[in-house]
């Protein structure tokens, strides 16, 4: 199998036209948790407006909209009390994608969130992490319906819970070569899933059902310890879920992210919180479009 080595030279060009308004970089939706819960969504929220989406919408069960409001103010704001309502938003056509997962909870309503994104258009992406992930392992029927506009983003507990054949097979000692890599287990999911998978860790493996396979490895020069922080991952999938909403393919967009998240974090340094990494952005996407010009 041949994958490749993430590189900006062979990645689409980051630049906006120069003539367009917000919702042509498209619309996107984050789900949140409930009161107390919403740092995960705002922090991958922040991302995804950062790395360009025209809008930002975060919706929230009713009881958490003043804690958000009080600590947004360019990421709109609206209620999401069930997954009907989830329907109606999804249902406005300038809405191009939506993220569900960090902190959104385990229970019934919200793995009913998680089918409400997935039942929506086919031309709108679906992002999905951490709780909806859990939620995907749970249920066939959600697994089931899961789509090539989906990208999943699971760490190795994740990644277990969801494939645990997959996982099983990579984690046993190898009889005799060529070992199962992680980039085997990354294209067997993709293909058993139908949609693109981000297999996450200071290797990250991007894979499409289609047969895609990319490698952000973070060593060497571009080794980055501090991005293992709390949060890390949520605005990993919130600069993906922005770079779909301004019409990357999934499988671009969570390459160009895996690229961009190290950047930030590169750029940053030691001390990195998660809370740093979208304020990294404007300097990384400045140097990579600098190169073009
Ligand atoms: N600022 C925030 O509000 C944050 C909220 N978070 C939320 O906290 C909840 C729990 O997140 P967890 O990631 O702990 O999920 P889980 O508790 O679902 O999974 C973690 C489990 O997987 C195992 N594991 C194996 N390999 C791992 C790896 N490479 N990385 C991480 N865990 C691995 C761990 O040992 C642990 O048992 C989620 O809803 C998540 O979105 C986190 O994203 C952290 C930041
Ligand atoms: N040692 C490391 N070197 C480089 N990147 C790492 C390392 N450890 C974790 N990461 C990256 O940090 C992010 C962590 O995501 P995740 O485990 O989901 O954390 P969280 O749920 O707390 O956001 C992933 O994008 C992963 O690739």
């Amino acid at each position: 199998m041949t994958a490749r080595l993430i590189d900006p030279d062979w990645l689409p060009d980051l630049r906006k036209p120069r003539i367009a308004h917000k919702y042509s970089h498209g619309h996107a939706l984050i789900l949140s948790g409930g009161p107390g819960k919403g740092g995960a969504a705002r922090l991958a929220a922040r991302a995804a407006l950062r790395i360009g989406a025209g809008a930002v919408t975060l919706l929230c069960p009713p009881a958490a909209l003043a804690e958000n409001a009080a600590r947004l103010d360019a990421i709109m704001l609206d209620t999401c009390a069930h997954a009907a309502a989830l329907r109606e938003q999804l249902a406005d056509k300038r809405v191009r994608v939506v993220l569900l997962g960090p902190a959104l909870g385990l229970a019934q309503d919200q793995a009913d969130l998680v089918g409400a994104a997935l039942a929506g258009a086919s031309e709108c992406g679906v992002v999905l992490d951490a709780d909806a992930i859990t939620h995907l392992a749970r249920d066939p029927i959600l697994k089931a319906a899961l789509h090539t506009g989906c990208v999943l983003t699971p760490h190795a507990g994740e990644f277990a819970r969801l494939c645990p054949d997959i996982a099983a097979r990579l984690d046993a000692p190898a009889q005799a070569g060529p070992a199962y890599s992680k980039l085997d287990a990354t294209r067997d999911a993709a293909r058993a899933l139908g949609c693109t998978i981000v297999f996450k860790g200071p290797d990250t493996v991007i894979a499409t059902p289609d047969g895609q396979v990319a490698l952000h490895a973070a060593c060497y020069d571009r080794a980055a310890p501090w991005l293992a922080t709390a949060g890390s991952g949520d605005v990993l999938a919130g600069m993906i879920c922005g770079l779909l909403a301004r019409g990357y393919t999934p499988f671009d967009a969570a390459c160009w992210g895996a690229w961009l998240h190290a950047d930030c974090a590169l750029a940053f340094g030691p001390g990195l919180t998660a809370d740093d990494l979208p304020d990294m952005l404007p300097r990384v996407l400045a140097q990579l479009i600098a190169r073009l010009e």
